[in-house]
């Protein structure tokens, strides 16, 4: 919990511990993690000492934020591949996702090429973000340091494809695109 006038209060009615902040009369969850379940440890190698780990901005944010090793600048409809100076170790049956952060979006125009990029549990290499600066007019600037991305850490399943000559009907059928129309 970050410092500042938050406290902790217990959880009432749910019939099992629960942390919270107190926002004025409202309790705000602050778990990082659903009930019960614990965090999952992910190594870690910096790649530049200069540059910390990846952390959430508060409790139960989904996303941790990657920062840029380098100042770059992004010219409109422009795109950067950018180095996080972090490379991770994952355990067997994750992933992680590199998401653009929305404030980015909003105030420069910036997001990522391919998001969200995939993050394989066996990648050994430095984390990278391909940027790209939708902006028609400005240029983004980023210095050394600045957030640039998300990294949201998720199970993901291995699945074993059957190959069938008909699949099982469903409601949908093949409609999509519009099919639901406006
Ligand atoms: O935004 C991203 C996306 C991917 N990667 C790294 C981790 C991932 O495990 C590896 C390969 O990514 P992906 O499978 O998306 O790349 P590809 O274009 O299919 O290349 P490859 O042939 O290497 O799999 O690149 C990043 O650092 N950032």
């Amino acid at each position: 919990m970050r410092s500042g006038a938050v406290g902790t209060s217990a959880g009432v009615g749910s019939g099992r511990p629960h942390t919270g902040r107190t926002v004025g009369s409202a309790t705000v969850d602050t778990s990082s993690t659903p009930a019960g379940a614990a965090p999952v440890d992910v190594l870690v190698a910096r790649l530049d000492g200069g540059i910390g780990l990846p952390s959430y901005a508060h409790p139960g944010d989904a996303g941790a934020d990657l920062v840029t090793t380098e100042d770059v600048t992004i010219a409109p409809g422009e795109r950067a591949l950018v180095g996080t100076g972090i490379a991770i170790a994952l355990p067997a049956g994750y992933a992680a996702f590199v998401h653009p952060r929305s404030g980015l979006g909003h105030r420069l125009g910036v997001s990522i090429v391919n998001t969200p990029g995939t993050v394989d549990a066996g990648y050994r290499g430095e984390i990278k973000v391909l940027l790209v600066n939708h902006d028609l007019r400005e240029p983004a600037v980023f210095s050394r340091g600045d957030r640039i991305a998300q990294l949201v850490v998720q199970k993901v399943e291995r699945a074993v494809f059957h190959e069938v000559t008909r699949l099982p009907g469903s409601a949908r059928g093949d409609g999509g695109y519009g099919s639901t129309g406006r």
